[in-house]
């Protein structure tokens, strides 16, 4: 199904938002205002242009005391809330009514284009929780296979169930993932700190078919990617991860010299992974400070990964080369990551941010 257009508002540029069609003003407490509070302020100057046309509408938050897009029900749309965590972009729906999502994978393909969709790196889904969680999170990535977690993702999430139950302050929620229990927690600073639970070491279950060493791990491992050898550390966080500080012979990897679109494929569909993986590459500034890029199983170059991040704060320390406390800087920002000693649970600390909100045809 044909969509006619996608719009976002980078919170980071000025209020007002230009485009070819249409002018949308934003007010500057943005990332605060509430889903039921929202109305939209969009002038219109091409008269052809349809805000809430055959296919797509979009609004932007202003105060007001109407009823929110997200309230409304009409049949055969989709409403839906953009994200975005360091760049790091999804799709949100409110899925509370259902255990089932409400869209297809393949539909979930089509709106993450970027071209001919709303554009996002995946779909989140907000379902009723189970095992006596608050909630349940689904995913989709771009390409509509399934993950069984996200880190970015979960705080979106988590600023999003904040706004659509119109919670306010400090807030934790119990999430059940693919990856297990997950617990958000909003911070006064609008910040989002989540206890992703343990980091798993184990070959088998990461997976990897890459040769463990005595303890089944996969730490300093040889992948020959064309004849180049890449030093490795494997872990999941409920999803897989490949990180790699350097290739055989060279000290330090420089990340913004590696061409990713070359060698990401290469390591995402590498026999060694039956499930695919996700790939780190990591630069250490310091003991404290790691800078990385990432390739993201399902799609491709983001902007950040969360569970990257976790993964590879794990690998640095496995492999000596950090503490358990580190920033980890990422094309789109920063995240502060511990490993924390006392209960082995990793715990991720980053920003959060509604971009827009819209509908497309179901
Ligand atoms: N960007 C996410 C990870 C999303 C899932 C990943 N692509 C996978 O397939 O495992 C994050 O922030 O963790």
């Amino acid at each position: 199904m044909a969509i006619a257009a996608a719009i976002s508002l980078p919170l980071t540029s000025p209020t007002r938002h230009s485009l070819s069609s249409i002018n949308i003003v934003r007010t500057p407490s943005f990332s605060t205002f509430q889903l039921n509070l929202i109305k939209p302020k969009i002038t219109v100057k091409n008269p052809n242009f349809r805000v809430r046309a055959s296919s797509m509408s979009i609004e932007a938050p202003v105060q007001s005391s109407s009823a929110s897009l997200l309230d409304r029900r009409e049949s055969g749309f989709l409403h839906f809330a953009k994200y975005h965590g360091l760049g790091n972009d999804f799709i949100l729906i409110d899925n509370r009514d259902s255990s089932e999502p409400r869209i297809t994978s393949e539909r979930a393909v089509q709106l993450c284009d970027r071209n001919f969709g709303i554009g996002a790196d995946g779909v989140i889904f907000v379902m009723p929780g189970i095992n006596g969680t608050d909630y349940t999170m689904r995913i989709f990535n771009s390409d509509g296979s399934e993950p069984e977690m996200c880190g970015n993702g979960i705080r979106c999430f988590a600023k999003f169930v904040a706004q659509l139950e119109s919670l306010h302050g400090r807030l934790s929620f119990t999430i059940h993932t693919g990856a297990g229990l997950i617990v958000p927690e909003v911070l006064d600073d609008g910040n989002v700190r989540v206890d992703m639970g343990e980091p798993i070491l184990q070959a088998s279950d990461i997976p990897t078919r890459l040769p463990a060493n005595k303890d089944h791990c996969v730490v300093k491992s040889e992948l020959d990617i064309d004849g180049v050898i890449w030093n490795v550390t494997c872990v999941s966080m409920g999803n897989p991860h490949c990180i790699t500080f350097s290739t055989k012979g060279s000290q330090n990897l420089k990340v913004d010299e590696l061409k990713l679109d070359e060698i990401g494929p290469k390591f995402e569909h590498h026999e060694m992974f039956p499930a695919r993986t996700n790939t780190e590459f990591v630069q250490v500034l310091s003991r404290s400070h790691l800078k990385m890029r990432v390739w993201e199983r399902g799609a491709g170059a983001t902007l950040a990964c969360g569970t990257g991040a976790c993964a590879l704060l794990v690998a640095a320390v496995l492999e000596g080369r950090a503490e358990r406390n580190c920033r980890v800087d990422l094309p789109g920002g920063s995240l502060q990551i511990e490993w924390r000693e006392e209960d082995n649970h990793i715990y991720m600390t980053g920003p959060a941010e509604a971009v827009f909100f819209g509908s497309v045809p179901l």
